[in-house]
């Protein structure tokens, strides 16, 4: 609804625009570095040591024990068939231990993840049920924190570790925390983290090298961190990871867990030495359940029904042959399938025996009862306070966004040499236009040209760069760091004086090579029209890039709908021969706005030789008579232009604002835990 007020305000009745409707304490950051061992856990031989040498930092985190039962979830697909994702699903992760949710592809593993994390995306075909207990309470219930590290990592490219970790911290850690503590925080993360050797190297892209794949989602997790979680859960942390960097980020998961927190990762296929690391193991096939226990317990339980690890083979690699399904022919499919059913229906009746045991709640849990809870109750949050206030998120941002932008030599280079080449380009076209009917033509010409680059430039840089911002920001935004209009207001702040580079480039070279009007006046109204009309096209790129699912749906998007605008931009279709119905267009078209300002700008005061028969338009004011141009004003055209900029910072803001993720909410299982 903001939306749409916003726009109405935005937009003068007169133009009727359609518009498109798209459209704490320091004490609770300690806790994360408590050294806590569960008293279930087994010694932990192979795990690498907390780095923590803070005294002061070796405190509790609280302990939660995440449970949950019966969680199926079902997907219809056309008519009234169904698939089942997950089966009626069973088990619990425990504070100090690392569970691993392992199977083969499509097993469910992620499935089983964002429902126990509370973030299944949300689907009308989908029907999520089960219960999902922490510490005994329903989740709604429970005041515990939780993360959760997506599978892609998502980072401002230009910043380095440092500041990655310093701008989190300072967004989410409560304002009454003082700059040393911040700074003490980020230095014990990073030592956590093992990242102290490249705080100083960029994130990096794909363009540009900076941080390896291992270092970046170590960084994932050191920011997820800030908001001081008991409760992690980790998709797939390993993909696309070599076997080296793989380890250590397992390492650090085992570390977390060592240190307090529930760590609950899913992984697809890992060798011995990482699944050496897991202490609890979740195993899916077909979304069904095979294992839900210690996991060096897993080889033993599979031996007892005849599923034998061979002398000198790894449990993880026979594990994972075991309750793959094999595709490779018919007969090995129906085999493997087969196998895989035989495996879950033992699972199904071991648990169904261990629940009528006393004190068995997770179903079939190979290991000794729980000893739960007491000490969890009652969990507290540490970070309880007020976050940064707006003005400090405006100076963070802006300071970001800064960054981010004046760094990117790369891209600002490319942009520069773009917009010099086509400024000599159209520059040797146009090279001094004189002053017959002819080069009226070529006037004309050059001022559209010159009106499509500089919008087409802008859009261009926006819509490769802002979709991948935007999942950055929609991370970020569900922590609650920050407000939409901060983010906004600060990114705009600091890019447009390096945006307003370009046009102004162009423009320098055009101008003098072209021969456009002489008085210099007219020079600075040509750089200031170029530089708005820039801005516009920015910003209608940020709207489509805040409204598409991916850089390929804006890169798409976006260029179409400039199409509209140019064909609508005065130069082509004279606007008194538009459709009475589609009369608005003109007026929302940012090309018109910019081309009928440059026009207003160059031809008042240039006199024509006539043609050989001595006929033609021989004063300027003819030329925008003729164009339909003759009745209004630079600043007129300025100021809608003005009108259409904000505008699309409008359907910016408002779909950032609307645009949060929505989760399938999980509905009670019949059965109870
Ligand atoms: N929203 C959905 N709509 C349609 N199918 C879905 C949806 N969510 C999951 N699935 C299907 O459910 C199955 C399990 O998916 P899931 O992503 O949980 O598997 P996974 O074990 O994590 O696989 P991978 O290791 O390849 O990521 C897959 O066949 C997937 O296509």
């Amino acid at each position: 609804m903001d939306f749409f007020i916003g726009a109405a305000l935005i937009i003068s009745p007169a133009q009727t625009f359609p518009i498109f409707a798209a459209v704490g304490t320091l004490k609770g950051i300690q806790k994360l570095l408590t050294i806590h061992r569960s008293r279930r856990s087994k010694t932990f031989s192979n795990v690498h040591s907390v780095h923590n040498s803070s005294p002061t930092a070796v405190e509790k985190i609280p302990s939660v024990t995440l449970e949950w039962s019966n969680v199926t979830c079902i997907l219809s697909k056309q008519g009234s068939e169904t698939k089942t994702i997950l089966n009626n699903i069973q088990g619990r992760a425990l504070p100090g231990r690392l569970t691993a949710i392992m199977g083969p592809s499509g097993g469910g593993k992620t499935s089983l993840l964002n429902a126990l994390a509370g973030q299944f995306p949300q689907s009308r075909h989908i029907d999520l049920t089960g219960t999902v207990l922490v510490n005994g309470l329903p989740r709604s219930a429970s005041h515990h924190r939780q993360a959760y590290v997506e599978q892609e990592d998502a980072f401002y490219s230009m910043l380095t570790a440092e500041e990655t970790l310093q701008m989190a911290t300072q967004l989410r850690l409560p304002a009454s925390i003082s700059s040393p503590e911040r700074s003490a925080y980020v230095s014990t993360l990073v030592s956590k983290l093992g990242l102290s050797k490249v705080m100083d190297t960029r994130v990096g892209s794909k363009k540009a090298r900076g941080l390896s794949g291992g270092e970046k989602k170590r960084l994932s997790i050191g920011c997820e961190l800030i908001g001081s979680p008991s409760l992690l859960f980790m998709d797939e942390p390993t993909t696309g990871l070599d076997a080296f960097a793989a380890q250590k980020v397992v390492c650090t998961l085992k570390d977390l867990a060592a240190s307090g927190h529930t760590v609950l990762a899913s992984i697809h296929q890992p060798r011995s030495s990482i699944f050496t690391l897991f202490d609890d193991l979740v195993l899916l096939s077909e979304g069904e359940l095979l294992y839900c226990g210690e996991a060096c317990e897993a080889a033993q339980y599979f031996s007892s029904l005849g599923r034998t690890c061979p002398a000198g083979y790894s449990p993880a690699d026979f594990l994972a042959d075991l309750i793959a399904v094999d595709y490779s022919s018919p007969e090995s499919e129906a085999a493997s399938k087969e196998t895989i059913a035989r495996l879950v229906a033992a699972w199904k009746s071991r648990s169904e025996a261990v629940s009528l045991l006393p004190g068995q709640k997770a179903g079939g849990w190979i290991s000794a009862p729980l000893d739960s809870s007491a000490e969890n109750a009652g969990i507290s949050s540490g970070l309880n306070g007020t976050r940064v206030g707006w003005l400090t998120q405006l100076r963070l941002l802006a300071l970001r966004s800064w960054r981010q932008v004046i760094r990117d030599k790369p891209t600002n280079m490319a942009r520069v040499i773009a917009n010099v080449t086509s400024a000599l380009i159209f520059g040797s076209i146009f090279f001094r236009m004189k002053k017959y009917q002819s080069s009226i033509q070529d006037r004309l010409g050059l001022l559209q040209v010159a009106a499509i680059n500089t919008a087409m430039s802008s859009l261009v840089k926006t819509l490769s760069a802002f979709p991948r911002e935007r999942v950055i920001v929609a991370r970020e935004r569900a922590k609650d760091s920050y407000s939409t209009a901060p983010y906004l207001t600060a990114k705009l702040a600091a890019e447009l004086p390096i945006g307003a580079i370009f046009p102004l480039l162009f423009g320098l070279l055009t101008y003098p090579l072209c021969g456009l009007h002489p008085k210099p006046g007219r020079l600075l109204k040509y750089l200031g029209i170029l530089t708005l009309e820039s801005f516009t096209s920015s910003a209608l790129g940020l709207a489509v890039g805040a409204m598409a699912t991916s850089t390929e749906a804006a890169s798409a998007i976006g260029p179409a709908v400039m199409v509209i605008w140019i064909v609508f931009g005065g130069y082509y279709v004279n606007q008194d021969n538009v459709p009475r119905l589609l009369r608005w267009l003109p007026s929302a078209s940012l090309i018109k706005q910019g081309f009928q300002a440059l026009c207003i700008n160059e031809f008042p005061g240039l006199e024509f030789q006539p043609d050989v028969s001595g006929r033609g338009m021989t004063d300027g004011h003819q030329v925008l008579t003729w164009l339909s141009f003759d009745n209004t004003s630079v600043a007129d055209c300025v100021l809608k232009q003005i009108r259409i900029l904000a505008f699309y910072y409008w359907a910016t803001f408002c779909i950032l604002k609307a645009g949060r993720d929505s989760y399938q909410p999980m509905r009670p299982s019949v059965v109870q835990l």
